[in-house]
């Protein structure tokens, strides 16, 4: 057997949906690949499906073969599930590697993980790369958006095999390096809390479109097809309109009427929310999405509330109103999103270079969006300022906020749950109410509490008292 020993220009632990694709996507770029996977059978599976690019993969059986395999600098991207098994891969391979080698965490992993592992691997030697991939199986095959996140030798050392890997919205390549550490994984946490979000919404309207409106799959389907074509261009309408339209083989039923109604989640939506509670940043689209997902879990409590409340009744809108509701609804949880990686970037000193980001979701990701040209160019004149303030969304969510309301009202008297979509209302009228009603909370509090609170005629004095006693 020919020596193998540092041929490849590049190795990846994992081959599951993730791994497989990107190593594929890699290998077809020009760059030689060593691959291990912990089941062995997986890894001879992807060599046989492997084609005409097997012969740029240098398969490996263990792991001391997969290292030798890599030429130095080593560079190691893993690509396995977030938590224990990265910290279990990374400790496997530690006695393996050299000081300079690289190691890349592609999953979706806890940002605050890959700080303590970026710190521990520097005590090393071993640069550590912190890489957020987002576009599921088809964008690690065919180019996905990446943010990364690491030390600068790490990322000059990985640049030139994903700058040519990733997805290219026009020329420019959807990937960067965001910022230290963890920078990378907690701006892909929040991607993936937009992701929710507007799944949640988009599932609000579908409901609507299907209990309160009575429309088939099929027709909810060609629905979204046809905003597809309009200002809401994006991925998930796009591929909402393939889902609902997409028939069952076996039964010859619409596929989406086959699918139990309860949504799973690894983690990352709930990671967005807590995170952005302890740092007191508003995010309410991507907690009402997160809580929708877990309602979605009981289903008995439904079955049983259906039977004593009854279900909801009809309702009839025009269907500019639901394609205005996305509209606004979309606007505000990417300025949700924005807002939190704003307030993150100042408390972690990251710098994190928000337009960047925007243009690294142009293409790729799962949420890439035909908005998200616009928001890169609103958050480059205005860094600070809320992006649903920026001039042209602001002309935006006045156009498109009546059918929201439109929406939320119908829905709501109707009986049908629009949660998202009415936080995201809800978010909207708050940030319009100049004086708000919190000086009732702190009256209250100060009663209960002698909590204190300011006067609007006495600026300054702070832990003031009511006269309740
Ligand atoms: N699926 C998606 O759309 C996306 C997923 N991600 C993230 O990418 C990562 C991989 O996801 P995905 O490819 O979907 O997952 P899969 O379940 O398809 O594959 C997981 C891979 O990790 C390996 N693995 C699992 N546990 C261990 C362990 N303890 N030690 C070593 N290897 C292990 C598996 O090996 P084995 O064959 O032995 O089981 C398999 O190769 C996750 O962090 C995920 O959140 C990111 C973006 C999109
Ligand atoms: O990162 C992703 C997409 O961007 C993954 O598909 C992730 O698994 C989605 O999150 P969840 O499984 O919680 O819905």
């Amino acid at each position: 057997m020919a020596d193998r020993r540092e041929t490849a220009e590049i190795g990846l632990i994992g081959l599951g949906t993730m791994g497989a694709n990107l190593a594929l996507n890699i290998a077809e770029t020009g760059h030689k690949i060593a691959v291990w996977n912990r089941t062995r059978a997986r890894t001879e599976a992807f060599a046989r499906e492997a084609d005409d690019l097997a012969a740029m993969l240098v398969t490996t059986v263990d792991l001391s073969e997969f290292v030798a395999a890599i030429a130095r600098p080593r560079r190691i991207v893993l690509m396995v599930p977030a938590g224990k098994p990265v910290d279990d891969q990374i400790a496997a391979l530690l006695p393996l590697v050299d000081a300079g080698d690289v190691i890349v965490d592609a999953g979706n992993s806890d940002w605050q993980d890959t700080d303590r592992r970026a710190a521990a691997l520097a005590r090393e030697g071993i640069e550590f790369l912190g890489l957020g991939v987002s576009g599921g199986a088809e964008g690690a095959r065919n180019g996905p958006s990446m943010m990364a996140g690491g030390s600068d030798r790490a990322w000059a050392a990985l640049a030139p095999v994903l700058q040519v890997v990733a997805a290219r919205f026009e020329h420019d390549p959807c990937v960067a390096h965001l910022g230290p550490g963890g920078a990378g994984h907690y701006v892909k946490m929040v991607h993936n809390g937009i992701e929710y979000a507007d799944m949640q919404m988009i599932a609000e309207v579908y409901g609507l479109m299907r209990d309160g409106m009575g429309q088939g799959a099929a027709a909810i389907g060609d629905g979204f097809a046809r905003w597809n074509e309009g200002p809401l261009a994006s991925y998930l309408i796009e591929i909402t309109a393939e889902v609902a339209g997409s028939i069952d083989p076996d039964s010859g039923h619409p596929m989406l009427d086959l699918i139990v109604d309860r949504a799973g989640q690894k983690g990352t939506g709930r990671w967005t929310v807590i995170d952005a509670q302890m740092r007191a940043a508003p995010l309410p689209a991507v907690e009402a999405a997160v809580t929708a997902r877990v309602l979605s879990g009981e289903a008995e409590a439904r079955a049983e509330g259906a039977a004593i409340f009854g279900e909801a009744g009809a309702m009839e809108l025009p269907e500019r109103d639901l394609e205005s509701a996305l509209m606004a609804g979309k606007i505000l949880a990417y300025s949700q999103g924005f807002s939190l990686l704003a307030t993150a970037s100042a408390e972690q000193d990251w710098s994190l270079p928000l337009p960047r980001i925007a243009e690294i979701w142009r293409a790729g990701c799962i949420i890439r969006s035909a908005m998200l040209g616009d928001m890169a160019r609103a958050l480059a004149e205005a860094p600070d300022a809320r992006l649903a303030f920026a001039p042209d969304f602001a002309v935006a969510l006045e156009a498109h906020v009546p059918g929201l309301r439109r929406v939320v009202a119908a829905a709501t008297l109707a009986g049908l749950p629009v949660p998202a979509l009415a936080s995201s209302l809800g978010y909207f009228d708050t940030l319009r109410q100049a004086r708000g009603t919190a000086n009732l909370i702190q009256g209250l509090r100060d009663r209960f509490g002698a909590h204190g609170f300011e006067r609007t005629d006495r600026p300054g004095a702070r832990d003031l008292h009511g006269p309740w006693g």
